[in-house]
């Protein structure tokens, strides 16, 4: 039997073995594949893989979509790079932790069930209610934990989504909070080699997977925003070929390009997070509005009964707008480009 329809019991592929399982878990198999590298099926979405050879430096990196189950373009590009695994077009030469986050979410072609996953790591799991997500959070974090556990050399978490508007900025990338931390040269190298121009700095501690990673597992962690939402088939992959040829790379582990005279991301940063105040809070951005769509100062951005929020003395621009959020929660970003 074919390995892919050994280890995803007689589906073509880990997609395919995923949407059928939905929120039931599967049992644990390994399989050795031809150069003594070992996959390892955790359970439903949740792979992971050990080359035969390695040393204490050897980098090891964690990729997951499908955090949000509508997501699909990441979710069919890891796809793409399990499936190239599995048939030994792609020789993996570091541990890999791959992760298909939300399995019933991306049944129901929805972006969660109960609760927004990405709203649930950092142990922010344990103030919730039990639900699917808050089990998959800590089912997560843990696979995260032990795979970090067994890997001391350098660490990379790459949480891959797409976003629900259209953006003047397709590609762009998110680096968690981390007080003193500095994105390194070598990351902005990877993300000007994937084809993601733009990156935005967190301004504080936050509750998504890739928070989760970079504060707890000393990994260079980024949120990869690749373009637009859309169903399953709808995708225009070579959109995001650059990120597959990079990834492709890191899991060879061959040497990056020389990138002499390309151009580094522009750098973003937070200038004011809004948030969801209650019954009386009133969003005066469009619902179509695209990410990055800039305003000049003086625009009145949200109110409520006791504040607003206006656009100061630089035009800032928005950044994820959603209203639809539960209390407490973000509605979107004002962002400014960062000078110097
Ligand atoms: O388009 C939107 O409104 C949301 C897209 C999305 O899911 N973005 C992530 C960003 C995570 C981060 O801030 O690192 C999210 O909201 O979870
Ligand atoms: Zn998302």
């Amino acid at each position: 039997m074919p390995l892919a329809q050994a280890l995803f019991d007689g589906h073509d592929s880990w997609l395919d073995h995923t949407l059928a399982l939905g929120e039931q878990p599967c049992g644990d198999m390994s399989v050795t594949m031809t150069d003594g590298g070992q996959l390892h099926r955790q359970d439903t979405g949740l792979l992971c893989y050990h080359p035969a050879y390695g040393s204490p430096e050897t980098p090891a990196l964690i990729l997951s979509a499908g955090i949000h189950g509508n997501e699909t373009a990441p979710i069919e590009l890891l796809n793409a790079l399990v499936d190239s695994i599995v048939t030994g077009r792609i020789r993996p030469a570091i541990p890999l932790l791959l992760i298909l986050g939300n399995p019933p979410a991306m049944v129901a072609a929805e972006r969660f069930m109960d609760h927004n996953l990405n709203r649930l790591f950092c142990g922010a799991w344990q103030d919730y209610p039990d639900c699917h997500e808050t089990r998959r959070a800590a089912q997560l974090e843990g696979a995260c934990r032990s795979f970090r556990e067994q890997h001391k050399g350098p660490f990379r978490h790459y949480d891959l989504h797409t976003a629900i508007r259209p953006s003047r900025r397709e590609k762009f990338a998110l680096y968690p909070f981390l007080e003193g931390r500095q994105v390194p040269e070598t990351e902005l190298a990877f993300l000007t080699e994937a084809g993601i121009g733009t990156l935005l700095l967190q301004h504080g501690h936050g509750t998504t997977f890739s928070s989760f990673s970079s504060e707890q597992l000393d990994a260079e962690s980024f949120t990869l925003e690749l373009g637009k939402v859309h169903p399953f088939g709808h995708n225009d992959l070579s959109r995001i070929a650059d990120l597959e040829a990079a990834l492709t790379r890191l899991i060879r582990n061959e040497p990056a390009p020389v990138t002499t005279g390309t151009q580094p991301p522009d750098i973003f940063v937070v200038v004011h997070e809004i948030l969801n105040t209650g019954d009386h809070f009133r969003f005066h951005i469009p619902d179509e509005e695209a990410n990055f769509t800039e305003y000049p100062p003086g625009t009145l951005i949200w109110e409520d009964d006791i504040t607003e929020y206006r656009v100061g003395p630089e035009p800032e621009a928005i950044i994820f707008p959603n209203p639809r959020v539960p209390v407490g929660h973000r509605v979107g970003l004002m962002v400014r480009r960062r000078s110097g």
